[in-house]
């Protein structure tokens, strides 16, 4: 069974189409979301989040219908943790009171279990030893990771996360991984790094113009590349990219090879880039 559906779902603003309509469902696993600025990610999160209502379509997780009316959305809810692009903390308050704050919000009513799960997260995050700091006194990556911990609360069956690596060093980028490869449920998140994706992901979505291009796995993006990333002293004719490597070598994204270049291994970036360059154009606007 699948822990969260879209059928048929469209957003638009105006006359910009952010999602064309879009029929996907979602299972257990770690689901990366790939697309330029402007793609429509930060759409769909919202509209899987419950937080934004679709124009058209339908959309159940966990078994509930987040478009059928209040009762379902917040059924819906309560199995879902989400991580905004940008979150907003209240003035004052400390790493734990801030927890403590979305923990009350999210109903957990018992004031022992609820404290025992907001420690569990920041634990979690590595924040274990930051919980009486001022949020304002944190670190921007501390607080990301804070805003990560609170979409964390209650174990979601959905975590729906907005880049969660933006502002995290090496080290913390790792550990997060590490973190949300080992979580039962489903995990969907947006990135840019294409490191993220082939490190963590099961599966990849790639978006574009409000349109997903590309559903499968890292090995069948990279296979999309295969023969099409070349090395050698002089780039490839008509390459979609090319840059000089550590190596002194340049690598060609597409193109046709120059005679004394060779086939090297294409990255999940190399897969993506040729997407882009031959999506089609002229989407997006409702003429
Ligand atoms: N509230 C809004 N009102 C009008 N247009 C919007 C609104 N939110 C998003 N859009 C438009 O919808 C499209 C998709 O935006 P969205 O934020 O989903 O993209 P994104 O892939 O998350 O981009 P980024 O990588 O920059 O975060 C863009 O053209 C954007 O300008």
């Amino acid at each position: 069974m699948s822990t969260a559906s879209l059928d048929g779902v469209s957003k638009t603003y105006g006359r910009t189409v952010a999602l064309q309509p879009t029929t996907v469902s979602l299972q257990p696993g770690v689901v990366g979301l790939l697309g330029p600025n402007g793609a429509g990610k930060t759409t769909m999160l919202r509209l899987l989040s419950s937080a934004l209502p679709p124009s058209s379509g339908r959309i159940v997780v966990a078994g509930h219908e987040v478009t059928a009316g209040h009762a379902e959305r917040i059924e819906a809810r309560r199995r879902i943790g989400y991580l905004p692009q940008e979150v907003v903390f209240p003035r004052g308050m400390t790493a734990l009171g801030f927890l403590d704050y979305i923990a009350v919000l999210k109903e957990w009513k018992d004031a022992a279990a609820r404290h025992t799960e907001i420690r569990r997260v920041l634990e979690l995050v590595h924040l274990g030893d930051s919980g009486t700091r001022k949020v304002a006194r944190l670190s921007g990556g501390q607080r990301r990771r804070l805003a990560i911990a609170q979409a964390l609360i209650g174990s979601p069956e959905l975590l729906i996360l907005d880049e969660p690596t933006t502002g995290l060093d090496p080290e913390q980028r790792a550990s997060l991984r590490g973190l949300l490869g080992g979580l039962p449920g489903t995990v969907l998140l947006s990135t840019h790094q294409t490191e993220d994706v082939s490190a963590l992901c099961d599966r990849v979505l790639v978006i574009d113009d409000g349109l997903i291009r590309f559903d499968g796995s890292v090995p069948d993006l990279l296979a999309t590349a295969a023969g099409r990333v070349h090395l050698g002293p002089t780039g490839s004719a008509g390459a979609v990219q090319t840059w000089k490597t550590g190596t002194g070598l340049i690598r060609s994204v597409g193109g046709h090879p120059a005679p004394d270049s060779s086939v090297t291994d294409p990255s999940v970036e190399d897969a993506y880039l040729l997407l882009r360059a031959e999506r089609p154009r002229e989407q997006g606007v409702i003429p």
